[in-house]
């Protein structure tokens, strides 16, 4: 891409790039969605994506740190409020915690981090230590996956309710309210990118920035296919469903 886009052809270009990269595409998560995993594999699941939910803030409150406008800074807040809540055992985090313990993990094992894979744990600081270290254009670009979150969140609350007897739509509440924060986080979002990359640049960075966040959620699923699904070598520590632990 060598030459100027226009907001529209920008915008085209990011979403191309979701249909290509987007974790949909994954075979874990083709597995997962399509009643394909056992229960062991289902709570690796959840218990490894604990990480990306208990980080999710921590990024955002990295990105917040380096907004000098208070209008956009009120705007983003936002998120950090959906996924911690305003009181104890409200929010994003405890409603992921409501998941684990429906299938049965022990929260603290979940909370501790303990039993997480290697690979989960450096693809979500990676994504903090993106968007501290990038311009702010970069970090609110990588927040750019959100776009294709809601048609993957509801083809998954489709199918793990059809297909796991042991899910409930109780336990799948996070997501419901996903519905609703993605469209409107991912429409700000999208919205500061094509007002804000003006020159061929800054939309080269903003296409890297989404690939790159293409890459921490695709290869959270590479770690967890190559040690639940493929099952080669697993990392001694991680969590074992035969046992239902993992290091103490
Ligand atoms: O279930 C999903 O497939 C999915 C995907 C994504 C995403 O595309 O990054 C997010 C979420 N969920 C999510 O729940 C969430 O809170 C979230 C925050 C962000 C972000 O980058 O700021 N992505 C996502």
């Amino acid at each position: 891409m060598s030459e100027l886009l226009s907001p529209d052809q920008l915008e085209a270009a990011l979403r191309a790039m979701g249909a290509r990269l987007y974790h949909d595409q994954h075979p874990f998560h083709k597995l997962l969605h399509s009643g394909r995993l056992d229960r062991g594999q289902v709570q690796a699941w959840a218990l490894n994506r604990f990480e990306y939910q208990r980080c999710i803030p921590l990024k955002d409150a990295a990105i917040l740190a380096r907004m000098e406008d208070p209008a956009l800074r009120r705007i983003w807040r936002q998120r950090i409020i959906d996924h911690d809540g305003s009181h104890d055992g409200e929010g994003g985090i405890a409603r992921w915690l409501h998941l684990t313990d429906a299938l049965g993990l022990d929260r603290e094992m979940v909370t501790s981090g303990r039993a997480l894979l290697p690979g989960t744990r450096f693809a979500v600081h990676a994504y903090i230590e993106f968007v501290r270290d990038r311009s702010l254009l970069e970090a609110i670009a990588s927040s750019l996956t959100e776009l294709f979150a809601p048609t993957i969140i509801s083809h998954r609350m489709a199918g793990m309710l059809a297909h796991y007897d042991f899910i409930s739509k109780e336990a799948l509440a996070y997501f419901d309210y996903r519905l609703t924060e993605a469209p409107r986080d991912s429409a700000f979002a999208l919205d500061y990118v094509k007002q804000h990359a003006d020159t061929v640049e800054k939309q080269q960075q903003v296409l890297a920035a989404l690939h790159f966040k293409c890459g921490v959620l695709w290869s959270q699923l590479d770690a967890l296919h190559f040690a639940y699904v493929e099952p080669g070598v697993r990392w001694p520590d991680a969590f074992d469903p035969a046992t239902q632990g993992g290091a103490v």
